[in-house]
């Protein structure tokens, strides 16, 4: 069993900064959790305290059922993979995916069968008798997720691995990574995974779950449809999807909703969806659900912008100096034919409504 339970979990910098603030996260044995947030959130300070290289300053980390806190990296059954690969520069790649094995004592015909097991689970076999000088950044990725792979680990830690790589090895990676997720759990073999990445796409497209995370605190913790669909507040809104939400300064008044001087009846279905009607409100529409409406209520904008993406255009427009953008067909902005206003309606069944005050989606 490897689940592994963050439990109250704090960590203080140099006896003055919090860096942490109690998290509790509580990870399945075979799941893929991306941790997420932006840079100084404290995604890598969470997943060294797990790796044991940081000193936990409150709290407790259980790794199966053991409780970790006071136990040495090597101890913990896990595995690294980091974004500068840590590949020892003077070993051939056999002898980097062999080191960890060396060490822990195994015979050499169980090196070698688990060298050539690894090696083709990644592709890595004309590269074994390489310096890791001579690897482009992607065979040297592969490589380092090999070297992890080979310690057959309860739980792999990766800590941003793919950030180094361009965006097309980036994509991928990332299929090449939740791919072996799959095969490692298929056969049989606990292969808990703790992935912390900045960047939203990654965390979308591979985490069974998501922790969304901001300055020490869990934001929300949900699988990658419930956050797009359903985020718990501002922050997660803000900054999950692509492209981003439109979030905009709005009041509730009675059963219409207004932006600025203009208003739009709330209908049936987001009414009896909202838990309070805040006066100070925030919006909350996708670029995908604002679509063009030539008739009928709307909202009129003034077209800014508009970038040409293919099948789709992103028409960029202001309300009353707020700026909005709506993903349409190309289709249906050729057929606007370059007019200066545009008519805007929301998709009512998908819009978030947040109280600003407290940034709480109150339309959940
Ligand atoms: N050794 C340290 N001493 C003091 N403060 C630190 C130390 N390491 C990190 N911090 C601070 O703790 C906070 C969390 O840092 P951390 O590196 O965990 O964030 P992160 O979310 O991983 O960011 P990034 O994506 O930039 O790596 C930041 O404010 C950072 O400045």
């Amino acid at each position: 069993m490897a689940r592994v339970q963050l439990k109250s979990l704090e960590k203080v910098y140099g006896n003055a900064f919090k860096a942490v603030h109690g998290i509790n996260l509580d990870i399945e044995d075979g799941e893929f959790m991306v941790l997420v947030g932006p840079s100084g959130c404290a995604k890598s300070t969470t997943l060294r305290m797990v790796a044991g290289l940081e000193e936990i300053s409150g709290g407790e980390i259980l790794i199966g059922d053991r409780r970790v806190n006071d136990l040495p990296p090597g101890k913990r059954s896990i595995a690294m993979v980091f974004q500068n690969y840590a590949l020892y520069p003077h070993m051939k790649v056999r002898n980097n995916l062999a080191f960890g094995l060396k060490i822990a004592g195994k015979s050499k015909p169980e090196i070698a069968e688990a060298i050539d097991r690894v090696a083709k689970m990644l592709e890595i076999e004309p590269l074994l008798d390489r310096l890791p000088k001579q690897l482009s950044g992607g065979q040297a990725q592969r490589v380092a997720l090999g070297r992890a792979l080979i310690k057959q680990p309860g739980v792999f830690l990766f800590d941003e691995p793919l950030s180094n790589l361009d965006a097309k090895l980036r994509a991928s990676m990332r299929v090449r990574i939740t791919d072996l997720h799959r095969q490692l759990k298929a056969g049989g073999l606990s292969s808990t995974v703790i992935y912390v990445t900045h960047d939203q796409t990654e965390a979308m497209t591979m985490g069974d779950r998501i922790c969304v995370m901001q300055a020490g605190h869990i934001m929300q913790v949900a699988t990658p449809k419930e956050l797009y669909n359903h985020p718990a507040n501002l922050f997660v809104a803000g900054f999950i999807g692509s492209p981003e939400m439109n979030l905009v300064d709005a009041s509730i008044e009675g059963d219409r909703f207004a932006i600025g001087g203009q208003s739009l009846p709330l209908g049936a279905n987001l009414s009896a969806r909202l838990s309070s009607r805040p006066k100070d409100a925030v919006v909350g529409i996708r670029p995908q659900h604002l679509v063009l409406a030539p008739e009928g209520e709307a909202f009129e904008t003034r077209l800014t912008n508009a970038e040409f993406m293919g099948h789709e255009v992103y028409l960029h427009a202001e309300l009353e100096g707020r700026k909005l953008v709506a993903v349409v067909g190309a289709a249906d902005f050729e057929a606007l034919g370059g007019s200066g206003t545009v008519r805007l309606r929301p998709d009512f069944d998908h819009i978030h409504i947040f109280d600003k005050t407290d940034g709480r989606n109150v339309s959940l």
